[in-house]
């Protein structure tokens, strides 16, 4: 806690609350005990089922133990809720609110889950709305987790604390290093609503830069899986972020919540975890990832099917039975594009087999079902099915249509221009689908493809999906079909959508995600990013996102905001300087920048004499490194104590929606931000002053 949150150093009730802390503690530590030596029952019996069930209550045990560990740095509880006596059924009139349940060696509850019901008016009671608390006790630690204040607001009354805000406060500006942090003790009441949403339906927040979007999804989740355990265990639940960077930034939060079964991956590695991606060019994954893709591909599976010219003849001993020609059209025509493509040719073979059984007992014969497979399994049937409704792999259909012009204007009718069909075929074509080399973007229409010839099962029962103002169409069609019964947390805003492919609009992409009545929910009180800073980079919203509201910052800072012009021939002497600046503040550092500048600055500012020892030599270092260089491209979603910006004119020329990543990159700092330019500030930015 720093020093704005209120210190009762000598106070003897905080002595008999860091007295409760260790209690806890200890408890803690003796119920992780206890799930290590107790014995995991096992069944008798070595087949699959049993070895099954035998696993499964070994993994079990060893995730309850996970869950257990008292992680040091992480305060057992964080508040307090005082009830009259009586109110609470089967508990104390005191509880305390924390990261898991602790309870003593008799089984008596000592700190209560923050997810449990019970701990609802810790973050929703106001004085107008006590919910029948008397008094509501938050806890300040230090960063090594010694209990060394509390405050508390007499809710009934109506005496508020006057320092809750100064509580959110420190907590968000304690100082960054390493990963993500969960909010759990600060929760907003707005946030607190989402968290705790139910199931279903699905929900969709537009967020602006630092509303706690991810905070919200990570802990829903945890949230989720305290209510609806069973549920969710069932399919489990994936959150997907945009990148390993980013991923890693997160990575502590569940654990920390007692969660470590969540599976965090990206868009890419869980539509084809194998690939090792080719390269494109961006005009052909634009097209590719755009819903009229989806067309092209039916069209293209399909035009597979062929008419057929000759009927079947079907030989038995001596008999002979012919089905003509015009009838297996008809069986073909029926059945074109009304089921998926694999299960159309077994279907085909079953009712050509069927018309023979006909031929068969209008000649007084009796054939059974095992006659008709026999029947639809026979070569002449085999054959002709070969011939008009082949066998396809998905990589096939998309190797025809991006090597053969002929074959992906046919497919394409008037989805696509000329333009962008020449924009799709490959420059220079693999010599066959075997040896293709595949995209990222190719490999979400070859999963698009493998659906179309058979269904996927799609079993997930949650998907938390971050950053979803970046997915194309198709991806989120992709992610559609792995959750297809389970329901969806979309987190996202669309000023920072960067993308060439992004749908643009909410009610379009929760479409393609297959969740369109999504509860929409906007936010825009920043908790991250200074007032004066929200202020700057919203100068460009009217730009990039015209029909989103400009966002407030709940904080603050003297000086958050400062912007050096330079010449060309200072610039990295000014750069280097903002640097040490930013490095004598506490906490993380990050210098933002074009990708293709970075490693001359980098070079550029060891030669202007900063430490190498501070600089970290990717965004990778974020763990270890005071600053690091983050090429721009990555910067979304990550967050740094301080933020030196050099020359965002580059960051804009970088990419065709290089406003929109200026946005992203000015929104990344907690407590300041320096911008360092040579070349004039882009846009709407050029008029600051
Ligand atoms: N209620 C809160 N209490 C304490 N810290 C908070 C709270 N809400 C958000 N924060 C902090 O604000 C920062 C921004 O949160 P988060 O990254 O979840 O925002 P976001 O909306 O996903 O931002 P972006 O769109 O920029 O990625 C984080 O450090 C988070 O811990």
């Amino acid at each position: 806690m720093t020093e704005s949150a209120p210190s009762h150093a000598e106070d003897p009730e905080l002595e008999t609350e860091r007295a409760f802390l260790t209690r806890a503690r200890t408890a803690l530590t003796y119920m992780h005990q206890d799930v290590v030596d107790r014995e995991t029952p096992l069944i008798g019996g070595e087949d699959n089922d049993e070895r099954f069930t035998n696993e499964s209550a070994i993994r079990a045990r060893w995730m309850r133990a996970q869950a257990l560990v008292d992680l040091p740095d992480v305060p057992l509880f964080f508040g307090r809720l005082d009830y009259e006596t009586g109110t609470i059924e089967d508990a104390t009139d005191q509880l305390y609110i924390g990261r898991r349940h602790v309870h003593d060696e008799l089984g008596t509850p000592l700190v209560i889950d923050w997810r449990a019901p019970v701990s609802v008016p810790f973050y929703r009671a106001t004085p107008s709305d006590p919910q029948q608390v008397l008094r509501r006790r938050r806890y300040g630690f230090s960063d090594a987790a010694d209990l060394t204040a509390f405050d508390d607001e007499l809710l009934d009354q109506g005496i508020p604390s006057g320092v809750e805000d100064a509580f959110l406060r420190a907590e968000i500006e304690r100082p960054r290093t390493g990963p993500m942090r969960d909010i759990v003790a600060t929760i907003q009441p707005e946030q607190d609503d989402l968290v705790r949403a139910p199931l279903q339906p699905s929900i969709c927040v537009q967020g602006a830069p630092g509303t706690g979007k991810t905070a919200i999804g990570l802990h829903r989740i945890a949230y989720l899986l305290y209510t609806e355990r069973e549920r969710l265990g069932r399919g489990g639940v994936v959150i997907v972020g945009p990148n390993r960077s980013f991923l890693s930034y997160i990575r502590k939060v569940l654990p920390a919540l007692g969660e470590v079964d969540v599976k965090q991956t990206t868009v890419d590695e869980l539509i084809s975890p194998d690939l090792v991606a080719a390269a494109e060019n961006p005009r052909a994954v634009a097209i590719k990832g755009d819903a009229r893709m989806a067309e092209v591909l039916l069209r293209a599976l399909w035009s597979h099917v062929g008419t057929p010219t000759e009927g079947v003849l079907y030989a038995k001993g001596s008999r002979r039975y012919r089905v003509p020609d015009y009838e297996v059209q008809e069986i073909v025509s029926s059945l074109r594009g009304a089921t998926r493509y694999a299960p159309g040719r077994n279907a085909v073979a079953q009712r050509i087999a069927h018309a023979v059984l006909v031929r068969m007992e209008q000649r007084g014969e009796s054939p059974d079902d095992r006659v008709q497979n026999a029947v639809a399994r026979s070569k002449p049937v085999k054959d002709l099915i070969e011939a008009i409704w082949p066998r396809v792999a998905p990589e096939q259909v998309l190797f025809r249509l991006l090597s053969d012009a002929e074959f992906l204007a046919s497919s394409a009718g008037t989805d696509l221009s000329p333009q962008e069909q020449a924009d799709l075929l490959w420059p220079k074509p693999y010599r066959s689908w075997k040896s293709a080399k595949w995209s990222e973007a190719d490999a979400v229409l070859l999963d698009e493809l493998a659906d179309l010839i058979e269904r996927r099962s799609g079993s997930l029962s949650h998907l938390v999906v971050d950053e979803a103002q970046d997915l194309s169409a198709m991806q989120l069609r992709a992610l559609h079909r792995r959750c297809r019964s389970g329901s969806a947390t979309v987190l996202g805003d669309l000023a920072q959508a960067t993308t060439p492919w992004a749908t643009g609009s909410w009610a379009e992409l929760l479409d393609h995600l297959g969740v369109p009545d999504a509860r929409l929910a906007e936010l825009d009180r920043g908790f991250r990013v200074p007032a004066q800073i929200i202020d700057f980079a919203g100068r460009l919203l009217p730009d990039i996102a015209p029909t989103l509201a400009l966002p407030t910052g709940f904080r603050e800072i003297p000086g958050a905001l400062r912007i050096t012009p330079t010449g060309e021939d200072d610039f990295l002497d000014a750069l280097a300087s903002a640097c040490q600046k930013a490095l004598e503040g506490e906490g993380s550092v990050a210098v933002i920048a074009a990708d293709a500048e970075l490693t001359g600055i980098r070079e550029g500012l060891l030669r202007a004499g900063l430490d190498s020892a501070l600089l970290g030599a990717t965004e990778h270092a974020m763990d270890s490194a005071r600053l690091v260089c983050v090429p721009a491209m990555l910067a979304k979603g990550l967050e740094f104590d301080a933020v030196v910006v050099a020359e965002p004119a580059r960051i804009v020329e970088a990419e065709p929606r290089g406003l929109h990543r200026l946005y992203v990159v000015l929104t990344r700092a907690v407590t300041s931000l320096h911008v360092v330019h040579s070349a004039p500030l882009p846009g709407a930015l050029a008029s600051y002053g």
